[in-house]
C-alpha cells in the first residue's frame, strides 16, 4: 500500500486526524532517563506506544535524533520499532530535504531505505529535478513545505510571483506537475488558517500536514474548518511537544496518551 492509501486507511480506521511529533530533546526527558545511554530510542517508543490508537501518523524529526552520538541508530531503531508495533501508522521523516539531483538521490535512500520512512518532508526552493529521486518513488510520500508555521514564513513564502505569492504558486505546481504518480502531500501552517483555506481550494483532496498547534499557538479548530476535505479528512495535524512533554514526571506516558486523546478529540469535534 502507498503512503498516501495508508493515510486514507488510517483516517477511517482511527478516525483520527491527529500526527504525534517525535522530537526528543533529553534535556526535557522526565528524571527516569538521565543516565540512559538508549533515551532517545526508549522515551520515544514509549510515547509512540502510549499514542498509537488516538494516531493517523507518527512524524520524528531527524535534527532531536542527528544532534547527538549515535542518535542515527537511535532512529533507525525506532523506525524499526514503529514498523513492527504499528505497522498500520505511516511515519513521516520530518527532515526537509533538497539539492541537486544526485545528492538527492541520496537523501531519498537516507529516508525511504535506510530508515524505511513512509513519507518525507522536502523542500522545494531547488525546483523539479531535486524532488523527482523522491517522487519516483510512487509507493513513498513526498511531503513539500508550502507555507510553514514560523513567523518568518512570511520573508519569501509570500512574495509576489507574477500575480500570485509564490506559496499559492508551490500548491498549484506541486498538486499539477509534480503529482503524477498522486505521492505528494504539502507542509501548510496551523498558524496561518487563512492561506491554508486558500491553499485547500487549489489543491483538491490533497493530504496537507499541518504543524503549528499546540506550542505555536495555532487553532486547531480553525485548521479543521479551513482544511479538512468534504469527507472531514486530509489533514494531518502534528503536535510535538504538547503531547512529548505534557508530564515530566513518571507519568510522562499516560500524560502524553491523555494529551493526544484530548487533541484528537478537539479534531473531530470541530468537524461536527
Ligand atoms: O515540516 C514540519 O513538520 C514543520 C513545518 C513547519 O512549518 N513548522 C513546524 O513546526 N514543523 C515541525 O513540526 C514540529 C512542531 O513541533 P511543536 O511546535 O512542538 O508541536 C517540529 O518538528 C517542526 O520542525
Amino acid at each position: 500500500m502507498n503512503f498516501i492509501d495508508m493515510l486514507r486507511a488510517r483516517w477511517r480506521t482511527a478516525d483520527s486526524l491527529l500526527c504525534v511529533g517525535l522530537d526528543p530533546d533529553p534535556a526535557r526527558f522526565p528524571a527516569a532517563f538521565r543516565d540512559d545511554g538508549e533515551a532517545l530510542f526508549a522515551f520515544c517508543r514509549d510515547i509512540a506506544d502510549a499514542t498509537a490508537e488516538y494516531a493517523c501518523a507518527f512524524k520524528p524529526q531527524i535534527a532531536y535524533f542527528a544532534a547527538h552520538d549515535g542518535g542515527e541508530s537511535a532512529l533507525q531503531r525506532l523506525l524499526a520499532h514503529l514498523k513492527a508495533a504499528h505497522p498500520d501508522v505511516p511515519v513521516i521523516l520530518d527532515a526537509k530535504r533538497g539539492d541537486i539531483g544526485s545528492t538527492a538521490e541520496q537523501y531519498a535512500v537516507e529516508a525511504f531505505d535506510r530508515f524505511g520512512a513512509d513519507a518525507v518532508t522536502l523542500n522545494p526552493y531547488m525546483g523539479r529535478d531535486s524532488a523527482e529521486p523522491f517522487l519516483r518513488r510512487a509507493d513513498r510520500g513526498c511531503v513539500f513545505l508550502c507555507h510553514t508555521s514560523n513567523p518568518g514564513a512570511r520573508d519569501f513564502q509570500e512574495l509576489d510571483v507574477g500575480g500570485e505569492p509564490l506559496y499559492q504558486r508551490i500548491a498549484r505546481t506541486i498538486a499539477g506537475e509534480w503529482n503524477a504518480a498522486g505521492n505528494c502531500a504539502l507542509v501548510v501552517g496551523a498558524t496561518f488558517p487563512e492561506e491554508l483555506k486558500v491553499i485547500r481550494g487549489l489543491v483538491g483532496d490533497m493530504p496537507l500536514l499541518i504543524p503549528g498547534v499546540g506550542a505555536q499557538g495555532g487553532d486547531a479548530l480553525a485548521v479543521v474548518r479551513n482544511g479538512a476535505t468534504a469527507d472531514g479528512t486530509g489533514l494531518v495535524v502534528n503536535s510535538s511537544r504538547g503531547i512529548l512533554y505534557a508530564s515530566s514526571g513518571e507519568d510522562y506516558a499516560e500524560a502524553a496518551a491523555r494529551a493526544a486523546r484530548e487533541l484528537r478529540d478537539l479534531l473531530r469535534r470541530a468537524r461536527d
